[in-house]
């Protein structure tokens, strides 16, 4: 039986393969299987439990349903020298994002930038799994995308935009990647259900009832509650920006018009857009004087003096990559509540996960 015993720990490998036996068992070719256990893998050994295998449940109900299909794949739909729109056509979020992100990557090979609109996807977990992709190949990535509305407008009633996620990922030449990931809400949605879960309270800041007002009941979440917006204004028109070039750009749903992945229909697609875009430095400038700028703006702010009580200014996904190290260590520990999703996913396709 799952626990939440904090030193219970189940390998990357392991994990890996629960997700892949799963998804094989629903008709999902085994490279689309492993390319999306490799995604929700990578995010749990991150930290960010909210988007990983915590997901799988959810994508397997829905290729279940038909709304997600397990016998097309991703297809490049237009392109030219720098450019490209793809059509997800229905399949994994997972699996398209990444073919997305390897053409945006060969366009920049060709072009110096490549820019990728997707359409027809659904939804993609972690956007700084792609931005990280691009990260690893030397190229400076951005990855986001749209959702069903879930985030307030400075003054609005009602969720007016998805958390539209958003990451850049900066390969440097010793260390990690810098790796910025979040949404345009205060948190991620996904943070509400799990607070509510473990029945901890709302911190004050992250929900707005439906008169508009700060709420702190998570129990009103998505219903009558929206998620606020980061910085206010500043966090709405940035999700503008995503809306625009993920959704309206790509001829993707926008808006009201995207499924919700999670709730409703299980047989409609869902018609996320997406957007992700490579820079090749090498284009641009010498690789050589590239790290060495890099590695100059990372000491500069890591030598910045503290505030009481903290060690150290971080980069953007430093955590992330710690908690990576102790993952491929010691093997990831699992909060409860994905434990108990992966249960509920094990049970649901008839797959054994014993954690
Ligand atoms: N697919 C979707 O539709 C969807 C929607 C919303 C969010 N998400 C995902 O949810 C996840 C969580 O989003 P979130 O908005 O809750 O993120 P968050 O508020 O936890 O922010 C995380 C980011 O902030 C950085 N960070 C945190 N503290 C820092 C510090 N002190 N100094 C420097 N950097 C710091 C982290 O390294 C990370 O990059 C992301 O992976 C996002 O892509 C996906
Ligand atoms: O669940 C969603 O569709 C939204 C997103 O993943 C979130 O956590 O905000």
């Amino acid at each position: 039986m799952a626990s939440a015993v904090a030193d219970q720990t189940i390998s990357i490998g392991e994990l890996e393969d629960f997700c892949i036996r799963v998804l094989t068992s629903l008709g999902v070719g085994e490279d689309d299987a492993r390319t999306t256990a490799k995604a929700l893998v990578t995010t749990d050994t991150w930290g960010v439990y909210t988007h990983g295998t915590k997901l799988l449940r959810g994508y397997a109900r829905r290729l279940r349903g038909g709304g997600l299909r397990n016998n097309l794949s991703p297809k490049i739909a237009d392109e030219g020298a720098a450019w490209a729109l793809v059509d997800g056509q229905s399949t994994l979020g997972q699996v398209t994002s990444t073919f997305a992100t390897e053409v945006a990557i060969r366009k920049a090979r060709q072009a110096g930038v490549g820019f990728v609109t997707v359409t027809n996807s659904c939804h993609f977990g972690a956007a700084g799994y792609y931005a990280w992709l691009a990260a690893k190949a030397g190229m400076i990535g951005l990855a986001m995308a749209n959702d069903v509305p879930s985030v307030a407008a400075p003054g609005s009633r009602g969720p007016v935009l998805g958390s539209n996620p958003i990451a850049f990922s900066c390969p440097t030449a010793a260390g990690d990647p810098i790796l910025l990931d979040m949404s345009i809400a205060t948190v991620a949605g996904g943070k509400v259900f799990a607070r509510c879960k473990r029945g901890e309270p709302i911190p004050p800041g992250w929900l707005v009832d439906d008169a508009g007002q700060p709420t702190q009941d998570g129990t009103l979440y998505p219903d009558r509650a929206s998620l606020s917006p980061v910085g206010g204004h500043k966090g709405y028109g940035i999700g503008l920006l995503i809306e625009i070039l993920a959704g309206v750009l790509s001829g993707a749903a926008v808006t009201k018009q995207v499924g919700s992945w999670l709730f409703g229909d299980m047989s409609a697609p869902t018609n996320h857009g997406a957007a992700f875009l490579a820079i090749d430095v090498s284009a641009i400038m010498t690789p050589s004087t590239f790290y060495e700028r890099i590695a100059a703006l990372i000491s500069e702010i890591h030598a910045e003096p503290t505030a009481e009580g903290v060690a150290s200014l971080m980069l953007p996904g430093e955590m992330e990559w710690r908690n990576r190290r102790q993952a491929e260590s010691k093997g990831i520990a699992l909060p409860a509540d994905v434990i108990d999703s992966l249960q509920e996913a094990a049970s649901e396709s008839g797959q054994p996960f014993v954690f």
